[in-house]
């Protein structure tokens, strides 16, 4: 995501708990693009002092801070009835709750200096649909979606803007376990109108894109790039043995 976006033209800072990490990206980015265009800052988004100190920081190293992309997540796969209070608590708390300290915080900077901006909120499909055996992080995307429509109809009169993007399944981060069974990875495909499973760069585009001016009327909005999944196949392969068929 942030390696894309320092490619579309953008400086970034990176952010999150694991310092190796942010500096790996860093360096990823510095040697493809040069120096100066991404930063790290670690942070929780679980603690608002935390989040309050990395804004703070990242206004230093950019000069101004123009959009905020609510990217971190948890989850672990769970039936609900085995899920107990401080599992649901633990990934709702960094997914809801953490994107609501995010962005508040940054928008009322924003809304201080008397100044606009975007926010772009990572959601997926199941924010709508429900996805059994990731209750917490259903329940938290919904509520993140809620938090969209909301705050970008609440703020889009000062020019901050809130909208989200809906990835479908990629195969890095958090669901890159998925990608390395073959046979699950089979599956999941399967079930893709697209026949393929979304790249991140074509996420992080989907994101520059709600992040820039060109988006600049596009307010509560949620892009989904998810290659048809969540509208799925329907009955389009068993139509050559459908009773009725000439
Ligand atoms: C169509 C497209 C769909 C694609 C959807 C993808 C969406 C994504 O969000 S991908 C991003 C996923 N990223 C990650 O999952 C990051 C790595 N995961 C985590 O960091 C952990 O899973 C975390 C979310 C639980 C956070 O860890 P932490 O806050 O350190 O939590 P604890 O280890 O202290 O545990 C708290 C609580 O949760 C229970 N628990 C943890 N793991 C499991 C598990 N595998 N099964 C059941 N319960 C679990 C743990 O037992 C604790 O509860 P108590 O025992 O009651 O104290
Ligand atoms: N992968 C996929 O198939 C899909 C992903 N998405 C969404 O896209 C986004 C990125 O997904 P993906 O790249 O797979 O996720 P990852 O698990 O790879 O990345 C999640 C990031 O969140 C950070 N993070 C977790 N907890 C915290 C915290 N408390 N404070 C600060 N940072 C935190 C992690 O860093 P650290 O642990 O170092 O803090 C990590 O960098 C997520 O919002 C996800 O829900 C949506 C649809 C599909």
């Amino acid at each position: 995501m942030a390696a894309e976006l320092c490619r579309l033209g953008a400086r970034v800072v990176v952010s999150g708990r694991t310092k190796d990490t942010l500096d790996a990206t860093v360096e990823a980015v510095d040697a493809e693009l040069g120096p100066g265009r991404a930063f790290a800052v670690t942070a929780d988004v679980r603690d608002p002092a935390s989040v309050e100190a990395m804004a703070g920081r990242a206004t230093e190293l950019l000069g101004a801070v123009d959009g905020l992309v609510n990217n971190a997540s948890g989850l672990f796969p769970v039936k609900a009835e085995e899920l107990t209070p401080n599992g649901f608590d633990a990934v709702v708390r960094i997914v809801l709750n953490g994107t609501w300290h995010c962005t508040s915080e940054v928008a009322r900077r924003w809304l201080a200096a008397g100044r606009g901006g975007a926010v772009v909120n990572l959601l997926t499909p199941y924010a709508w649909t429900g996805a059994p055996g990731i209750v917490h992080n259903a329940s938290a995307k919904g509520g993140v979606l809620a938090m969209t429509r909301t705050l970008g109809a609440e703020w889009s009169g000062h020019g901050v803007r809130v909208n989200a993007v809906a990835p479908g399944w990629m195969p890095v981060g958090g669901t890159d376990f998925l990608a390395g069974d073959p046979a699950v990875r089979q599956r999941l495909i399967d079930a893709i109108p697209a026949g393929r499973l979304l790249k991140p760069e074509e996420t992080a585009r989907a994101v520059a894109y709600l992040l820039s001016d060109d988006a600049s009327y596009v307010v509560g909005e949620v892009l989904t790039i998810d290659g048809g999944h969540h509208l799925s196949k329907g009955l389009y392969e068993f139509t050559d043995e459908l009773p009725g068929r000439s």
